[in-house]
């Protein structure tokens, strides 16, 4: 179970803006577009940045537990850039056991595991740290954007593992397109550091956006200050034609 509790982030400004959020043993999608704070909210609650408030996974306070090995991410700060592929299927093979064959998927897709993280490409280092994520086989994931420079073709490898392997936990993205894949998930909403939710996916994608609050929406929204619902039927934008979140601002000229 992960539990957030009025969760506050700040960089030089605050990122995360407290944020309610319990994932009781689901698997959620969490979908925001670029720079809503997606990857800075999944590093706190993987315990990499440090946050206000709380964040509870299997009743442990995230900050106070170090090195909890039911957690995985392909968060690439979990990740030793210096080391080879094999190095780290070695160092995770004995620590933890990887319950699935790493070096012969990543070698079905053309990935050499000699390489050392820091030499892949941006796709298949995601690739990369996603796999060997699910091949932890832990309680609980969080992947951040999974599908990030990940070409057609092996984007539905790499949803076939999450489906495969994937359990508890949270997937980042920020592609509507790709939650398509996911309809038995449920879904939060991040817009400006803010979390909305949960939805399921099904409703999401069947559900269209209209200004305002309406008082039968299924999930009601804040974007730019301004109130914005999302409804049963066609009223409004589809959801599932808005490809990418980032398009809500324009279609909606907030
Ligand atoms: N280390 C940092 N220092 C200062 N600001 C940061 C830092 N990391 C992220 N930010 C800022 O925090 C905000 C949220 O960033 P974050 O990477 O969490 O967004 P995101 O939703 O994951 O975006 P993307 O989809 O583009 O990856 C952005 O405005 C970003 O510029």
């Amino acid at each position: 179970m992960i539990e957030l509790n009025d969760v506050h982030v700040y960089y030089d400004r605050e990122v995360i803006k407290g944020v309610n959020m319990k994932v009781d043993g689901e698997k959620v999608l969490l979908l925001g577009p670029n720079g809503s704070g997606k990857s800075t909210l999944l590093s706190a609650i993987a315990g990499i940045i440090p946050y206000k408030g709380s964040i509870k996974i299997d009743g442990m306070e995230v900050r106070n537990v170090k090195n909890y090995n039911e957690v995985a991410t392909n968060l690439p700060q979990a990740f030793s850039i210096g080391l080879t592929i094999d190095d780290i299927i070695e160092i995770y093979g004995e620590l933890k056991g990887l319950k699935i064959d790493v070096k012969a998927e990543l070698e079905k897709l053309g990935i050499k595991t000699k390489k050392k993280i820091y030499q892949l490409s941006a796709g298949q280092s995601v690739i990369v740290r996603t796999l060997i994520a699910l091949a932890t086989d832990p309680k609980v994931i969080l992947i951040d954007e999974p599908f990030e420079n990940v070409d057609v073709a092996k984007r539905k490898i790499v949803v076939n593992w999450l489906k495969e392997h994937g359990k508890e936990g949270i997937i980042v993205t920020h592609e509507v397109d790709i939650a398509r894949q996911f309809s038995d998930y449920k879904a939060f909403i991040i817009l400006e550091g803010k979390v909305f939710g949960p939805i399921t996916v099904s409703d999401l994608l069947s559900s269209s956006v209209v200004m305002g609050e309406d008082p039968s929406a299924l999930l009601t929204l804040e974007i730019n200050g301004k109130k914005v619902s999302l409804v049963r039927g066609d009223k409004g934008y589809k959801m599932d034609m808005i490809g990418s979140l980032e398009r809500l601002y324009n279609l909606l000229e907030v």
